[in-house]
């Protein structure tokens, strides 16, 4: 029987050999696993042992002892507390790299695919494009990684493309509302709880949608508003949401509460237009479960229009309260471009997109595709996938509302046949009935979007079984200071 060599309250020195997915250290104290948040790979530190389980253990960072070169001051005054970041003690090239690596780890032990090389791209085609070593070239010139008898030359997966200025870079911020003796406050979660840290501001988020809570606040204290507790399931304000279009300058306030009426809302809403001039729309979403889940199923417009606008590569778009759209702007460029390119268009393709959202991938690859059908769980999104598509002259891109499991397989009874689905499912992954509805199908190529390595593995190891391989990856740094990180994956069906 193995004797676990530490005991609560222990203070023990670890070497730090890796990182988990969540961003804690991993520490080696004789040979016991210890998480250790705040410490970072190739440090040592003092460390005060919390908790212990028989294979593994929690300790607090108490003192660093051999510091990584990796490691930074992280900026955010509330860092330490706040658990909206995970990264900012890590350098940020050494997070791309760190990021890249994570995928790597999920697409071996997961996926049970091979890597091929380090990231460097070991036989690039002569023009720099990236394809996979020793690899085969399909007949649009696209980099394969299958070669003619079928035997995987290994994935590549590219460097994580970053960003020049990695803060300030969301548009989008869901704050929840608490209580304390001075009044309302708003701001992010505390790591691993629902204890509420009061900000003022948050260096990720863009400029506006900061000032945006700081009024909405300082309003709410003003008007006397109680904030929702989860305890009592009482109390008026639950969440504020505050969404900006980069390139616009549009925002909407969305204001979710425990009930539909909201005292003196004419004062509300003259307050909020007086104090945030760039506010286009100001909405109601009711919630009065008693659950996590920030929206209820209520969504009114208080004043101004039901959207806000913003722009992607040429591309308007119109985004409703309740619609999905990606919160780094500059980031999802680069996502849809390398989405579009892995879709290898010659445009006379028919195009899947399921999980398509306001329909923000579908109109890039209805640019360069015959017809894309676009599908997605929310109405409203569908909606503003169909206004998005007018708006732009596009009249190639149909869609629907529904479960993709549910629609693709209609679709494909009704005789749609597809050359590419695309698919960008949410953390969970891809219902598994679709994964068996697009092996069916047998699209050439599938591409797929994926905001969470360990789902995306999973589901790739169903779809190389049912015939595809996996050519090339290229995760996208789409949050930095975060452990989260996008991918794009390129796959063609060979058998
Ligand atoms: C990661 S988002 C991607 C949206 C879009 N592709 C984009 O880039 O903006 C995932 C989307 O899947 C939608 N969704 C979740 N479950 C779904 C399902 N079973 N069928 C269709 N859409 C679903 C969500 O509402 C959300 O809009």
């Amino acid at each position: 029987m193995s004797v676990v060599p530490v005991s609560k309250n222990d203070e023990v020195v670890v070497d730090i050999v890796g990182l988990t997915h969540d961003g804690e250290g991993v520490g080696r104290a004789d040979g016991f696993t210890l998480f250790i948040q705040g410490a970072l790979p190739g440090e040592r530190v003092r460390a005060k042992v919390l908790k212990v389980k028989k294979q593994y253990g929690y300790a607090k960072l108490m003192e660093m002892v051999v510091a990584s070169a990796e490691r930074v001051d992280a900026p955010c005054a509330i860092y330490k507390q706040c658990g909206g970041c995970q990264l900012q003690h890590m350098d940020y090239a050494a997070q791309l790299s760190w990021k890249r690596q994570h995928v790597v780890d999920n697409l071996e032990r997961i996926a049970k695919l091979r890597v091929a090389g380090d990231g460097v791209v070991a036989a690039a085609a002569g023009d720099g494009a990236g394809v996979g070593a020793s690899v085969g070239t399909a007949d649009n010139g696209a980099g394969v990684g299958a070669s003619a008898d079928g035997v995987n030359a290994g994935v590549v997966v590219h460097p994580t493309i970053g960003m020049d200025d990695p803060w300030r870079y969301r548009n989008k911020a869901q704050v929840p509302m608490g209580m304390e003796a001075s009044g309302l406050i708003g701001g992010f979660y505390a790591r691993g709880s629902h204890r509420i840290i009061d900000m003022n501001e948050c260096l990720i988020q863009h400029s506006s949608n900061d000032e945006i809570i700081a009024r909405v606040k300082a309003i709410g204290r003003e008007l006397g508003v109680t904030a929702y507790s989860e305890e009592t399931g009482r109390g008026l304000l639950r969440h504020v949401m505050a969404r900006v279009g980069v390139l616009s300058g549009e925002m909407m306030v969305v204001l979710v509460t425990n009930g539909s009426k909201i005292p003196a809302v004419e004062r509300w809403i003259e307050r909020i237009r007086e104090s945030v001039p760039g506010v286009k729309s100001i909405v109601q979403n009711v919630n009065t479960r008693k659950t996590n889940v920030i929206f209820g199923d209520e969504t009114r417009v208080l004043w101004g229009s039901d959207v806000i606008y913003d722009e992607l590569d040429g591309i308007r778009f119109a985004i409703s309260a309740r619609s999905f759209y990606q919160v780094n702007p500059a980031q999802t460029v680069e996502l849809y471009r390398q989405a579009v390119d892995y879709a290898g268009l010659t445009g006379t393709e028919t195009v899947i997109d399921a999980y398509c959202g306001i329909g923000t991938i579908s109109l890039f690859l209805a640019r360069r595709a015959g017809r894309v059908y676009g599908v997605e769980i929310v109405p409203e999104a569908i909606e503003d996938a169909k206004r998005n598509a007018e708006l732009n002259g596009i009249g190639n891109a149909t869609f629907e509302a529904g479960a993709a499991e549910v629609v693709i397989p209609r679709w494909r009874k009704e005789g749609i046949v597809p050359d590419v689905i695309v698919v960008d499912p949410p953390r969970k992954g891809c219902d598994a009935e679709l994964l068996e509805t697009i092996l069916a199908m047998q699209p050439e190529r599938v591409v797929y979007v994926s905001c969470n390595p360990s789902t995306l593995a999973r589901d790739l190891r169903v779809l190389e079984d049912g015939g595809y391989r996996t050519v090339e990856v290229q995760p996208v740094d789409m949050f930095p200071w975060t452990v989260h990180v996008e991918c794009c994956v390129s796959l063609y069906y060979y058998k």
